[in-house]
């Protein structure tokens, strides 16, 4: 029985990470989770997550009253709650499925107190990656992708030897708006933004779908998890997104993983990795339902935060963490219908361009450097609306 303490558990991975387990109750328990600020959601999983014995939520007053519903929980809250959780000692498998920066240094804090990791927060990678792979190597620890593209990579990489690599694709679905042009890009809705083609996400990462930002982290990502060069990671436009993500060979063998677009697979597979489980409840693959399959060169002038993530991830140090802090304030302003949808291009790269470049940040750079992206959004949207 391995034990998970699972952030994020009221959101679309956190949700689908209880199915998964749910349906394997002889493989996993979850003894911890948080949650941010919905309570509602929090209590039906404690319905459904009878092995729980600590809960961390984002507002104190909400930490007081669920104690007074569940007295027999230990409880925590706030952000230092989220490491406090990390820190445990009585459970094996750590699932990070909270949005945004805040899930780096819950990330470090697992690797240190030497947890298998379950990563689906991509954000602890596109903006920590050296220290946090610094700390898996320090403490001897596997860190497992959730994230669809580089679970398929992983996948396709078994039983094969890093030198035999040429290269990485990484399939995009271009997002809500892949068939506008930029110049139709400019009054579209927050409603249109949030559909995306394909997958069911939490906002910010649908909005940064449609940017192609989720892509550009995801090379960031890939970088990080493979140790594969900027210059051999590709990105190939694939609208089913059916092929999950691929790796060519020097033999010129291409490995693709392909199957619906459910995460509970990524989920389930780095929980139980090396083996592959039995998938309950979910569809199997209909070659019939993709007559065609179509593929497409990804456009960095139609999407310059593409192009942007390749520049931030080849500079490295604090830039990512900038880049990620102005895009999570930039899609909050969108979506809350305060800054048009192009916007969040042009206050990214212009966020990006106004930092001071750290080659080898430590954490308090890399925290301050996530102050600044954000700090720089809201000042220049205050500045534009006064
Ligand atoms: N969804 C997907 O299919 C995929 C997601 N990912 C990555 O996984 C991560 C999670 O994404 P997703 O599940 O879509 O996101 P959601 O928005 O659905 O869920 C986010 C989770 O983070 C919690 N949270 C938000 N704000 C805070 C806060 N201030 N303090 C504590 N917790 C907070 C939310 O709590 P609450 O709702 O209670 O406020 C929720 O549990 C992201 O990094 C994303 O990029 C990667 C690949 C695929
Ligand atoms: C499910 C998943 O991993 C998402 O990151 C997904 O890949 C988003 O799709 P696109 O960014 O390709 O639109
Ligand atoms: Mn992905």
């Amino acid at each position: 029985m391995k034990k998970i303490v699972l952030l994020g558990a009221t959101g679309s991975i956190g949700t689908q990470t209880i199915d998964v387990v749910n349906h394997h109750r002889n493989e996993f328990s979850i003894i911890g989770l948080s949650a941010g600020h919905n309570m509602k959601k929090l209590s039906e999983l404690l319905e459904v997550c009878p092995d729980v014995k600590y809960v961390c939520v984002a507002r104190k007053a909400d930490m007081e009253e669920m104690q007074k519903m569940y007295p027999s929980l230990t409880f925590f809250c706030e952000d230092k709650g989220l490491e406090e959780l990390a820190s445990l000692s009585d459970y094996d498998i750590f699932v990070n499925a909270i949005v945004g920066f805040r899930g780096l240094l819950p990330t470090l804090s697992a690797i240190k107190n030497q947890k298998v990791i379950a990563l689906a927060n991509k954000e602890s990678l596109v903006a920590g990656g050296p220290l946090v792979k610094a700390a898996l190597k320090k403490y001897n620890v596997p860190l497992y992708p959730i994230d669809s593209e580089h679970s398929a990579i992983f996948q396709c990489l078994q039983g094969s030897h890093a030198d035999e690599v040429d290269k990485l694709i990484i399939t995009a679905s271009g997002g809500s708006f892949r068939d506008k042009t930029r110049e139709e890009l400019k009054d579209v809705t927050v409603a249109q933004a949030l559909k995306h083609p394909n997958w069911n996400m939490g906002g910010r990462i649908t909005i940064d779908s449609a940017t192609m930002m989720n892509k550009g982290f995801e090379v960031i990502e890939a970088h990080y998890l493979f140790d594969v060069p900027y210059d051999d990671i590709d990105v190939l436009v694939h609208r089913e997104s059916v092929i999950h993500s691929m790796v060519q060979f020097h033999d010129h063998a291409i490995i693709a993983q392909l199957g619906t677009a459910d995460m509970r697979l990524p989920i389930q597979y780095a929980l139980s990795y090396p083996d592959r489980l039995e998938m309950h409840n979910a569809e199997k693959f209909d070659f019939m339902k993709y007559p065609a399959l179509h593929f497409e060169a990804a456009n960095t002038k139609r999407y310059p935060l593409l192009g942007l993530a390749f520049e931030v991830g080849r500079k490295g140090g604090n830039l990512g963490a900038v880049m990620n802090g102005a895009d999570e304030e930039a899609v909050a302003l969108f979506l809350q219908e305060k800054i048009s949808f192009l916007d969040i291009e042009t206050y990214v790269i212009r966020a990006v361009e106004a930092a001071v470049y750290i080659e080898h940040p430590t954490l308090q750079d890399l925290i301050d450097a996530d102050h600044f992206g954000r700090a720089f959004v809201k000042d220049t949207w205050k500045g534009v609306v006064e």
